[in-house]
């Protein structure tokens, strides 16, 4: 007992690792023991090691379902953790042995409001607040669903009231503003946001709500300050650096660049109404801005380097022999097999990987990185998202792919259909179809109106495309999966192999040799595996976490 006691108190005292090794000890006498399960899972969770906080706090609940806290730090947990469906539950057994704690309430509303149930989030958000009313996270929220819904004299009367006990709370200070500029108080919309940025000088989401209201009312000189204190503070503040992964492998000069500039474009577009701009241009005026003028430097040199930019696909044939083929045929002939070790062992002693690099060098005189190699197969009846008309949006326009099909497909017929770049971006301009996810269904809707001006099939709608459906095993196809249109087509029969790998280029200038970028390919691919992220599809030179 004193043990345990002692053990809370380091706890409390916020000392882990003291608290840590006497919970243990506990443990090791008493495996059961539910407050050294529960809090030794607490320690878990403030470390970041979800799992175990998890699994220790569930056998706590075993051996004790009475208390209600160790269901409301589980439900945390899981929130953490994105599990917001769990945490409801978890949250409402916690509420079933005691209703009277308000961080309950709130951490409730929270994942409530996560999984779109807005009303219950709502009325919990409202308990919380009944039981304690200065909870300024609680009003900070429902004055915020409230001016969602409309509800603005609510809103206004709970945000209020919060300020009233919490003047600086700056959420509530926020969502005031935002309110306040719903209702057409420009004036007082402003102050308040004011008033946050005086309480929290680097708070961007009170610059960026602050800038939108004074472009509103005209006031440009204000709206730059803000864009220049908005830079200032990114270019500051290296935590987005930090936060992208596999950073030692990046040319930081460029990342930097190319972050100051997506975040010149955020703003860009924030401030001039994102509704008139369309996803489109944000995306390929991000692109145009980050890329050519940094680093292609002049024009693209050669002739093939324009086929790949500017048609946006190249075929290249016998990139592997007709014996490598099959032999990778009969190694990873499984549906599932995606990046793995063996792979990349596989790609590498072959000789394969090197090619890839050398051939991408000459096609557009930039050295390359691979950071993503797969393998995969198609038959007849799998579906993929990839099947409709796409492009990869979380690529950028100077981020080639190459599919090499293993596999002649004289019989199976299986194909990747390609749009030149110029068509794919008009379809896109006019359409705004950008083949993401979730236009994918209605990409009929959104062209039908269109098929004259784009000469576009009038019975399947598909505009005029390139069929890659190679008879000789070992020929691939590059692209540039951010400008072309493209789609997979299942084969008629048999099965589609495909091994296909994505790559970054380097400034031209860089002086990296072939031997150079096959080393560090295999370094990004090898690191990739070692963090279990071989499904992760993301560029990491290019993407700002
Ligand atoms: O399966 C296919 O051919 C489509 C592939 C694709 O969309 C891609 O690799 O980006
Ligand atoms: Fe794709």
């Amino acid at each position: 007992m004193q043990q345990l006691q002692s053990a809370v108190q380091a706890y409390q005292g916020r000392d882990l690792d003291g608290a840590e090794a006497i919970f243990k000890q506990i443990l090791a006498v008493n495996p059961k023991e539910p407050t050294a399960l529960h809090l030794l899972g607490c320690i878990y969770k403030d470390r970041g090691q979800l799992q175990q906080a998890v699994e220790l706090i569930q056998a706590s609940i075993r051996e004790d379902e009475s208390n209600p806290i160790p269901f409301f730090n589980l439900g945390k947990i899981l929130a953490i953790a994105g599990q917001h469906e769990n945490a409801v539950g978890v949250f409402q057994e916690s509420l079933k042995r005691n209703q009277q704690i308000p961080e309950t309430w709130f951490c409730f509303a929270n994942a409530l409001r996560e999984i779109g149930k807005t009303e219950e989030a709502k009325r919990a958000y409202r308990n919380a607040l009944q039981l304690n009313p200065a909870h300024a996270g609680a009003a900070g929220n429902l004055g915020a669903l409230l001016t969602d819904d409309g509800e603005l004299d609510e809103a206004e009367k709970v945000l209020r009231r919060a300020l009233a006990s919490n003047p600086e709370d700056i959420n509530c200070l926020v969502n005031l503003g935002i309110l306040l500029k719903e209702e057409g108080e420009f004036e007082e919309a402003i102050a308040s946001y004011r008033k946050a940025i005086e309480v929290k000088p680097d708070f961007v989401d009170a610059y960026l709500n602050l800038g939108g209201v004074l472009k509103d009312v005209g006031r440009m000189d204000e709206v730059r300050q803000i864009v220049a204190a908005l830079r200032q503070m990114k270019s500051l503040e290296d935590e987005t650096l930090v936060a992208i992964q596999d950073k030692t492998l990046v040319f930081d000069w460029h990342h930097r660049r190319a972050l100051s500039l997506f975040c010149e474009v955020e703003l860009a577009a924030a401030f001039s109404g994102m509704e008139s701009s369309s996803h489109f241009d944000a995306v390929k005026q991000v692109d145009a801005l980050c890329f050519p003028a940094s680093f292609l430097g002049e024009q693209i040199a050669c002739e093939e380097g324009k086929l790949l930019y500017e048609k946006g696909y190249l075929v290249d044939e016998g990139l592997v022999s007709a014996d490598l083929c099959a032999q990778l045929i009969s190694q990873f002939n499984n549906r599932n097999e995606r990046m793995s070790a063996a792979l990349i062992e596989t790609v590498l002693a072959d000789g394969v990987l090197r090619s890839v690099l050398e051939r991408i060098s000459l096609h557009t005189g930039f050295p390359h990185l691979i950071w993503n190699c797969i393998y995969f197969t198609k038959g007849p009846d799998d579906e993929a998202v990839s099947d409709a008309w796409h492009y990869d949006n979380h690529y950028n326009v100077w981020t080639p792919k190459l599919m090499i099909y293993l596999n002649s497909q004289r019989e199976e017929g299986g194909a990747t259909h390609f749009v030149d770049a110029a068509l794919s971006r008009q379809i896109s301009e006019k359409s705004d179809y950008m083949g993401l996810v979730f236009q994918r269904e209605s990409y009929s809707d959104r062209v039908k109106g269109l098929v004259e001006e784009l000469n576009i099939d009038p019975v399947t709608l598909d505009p005029e495309h390139y069929v890659f459906s190679p008879e000789r095993a070992g020929s691939g196809v590059w692209f540039c999966p951010a400008r072309s249109l493209h789609r997979g087509v299942s084969p008629k029969k048999g099965v589609r192999q495909v091994l296909s790998f994505s790559l970054t280029p380097l400034p031209r200038d860089c002086g990296w040799s072939v031997d150079q970028c096959v080393e560090k390919s295999i370094e990004i691919l090898k690191d990739k595996i070692e963090k279990g992220r071989q499904k992760d599809d993301v560029n990491p030179y290019w993407t700002a976490a």
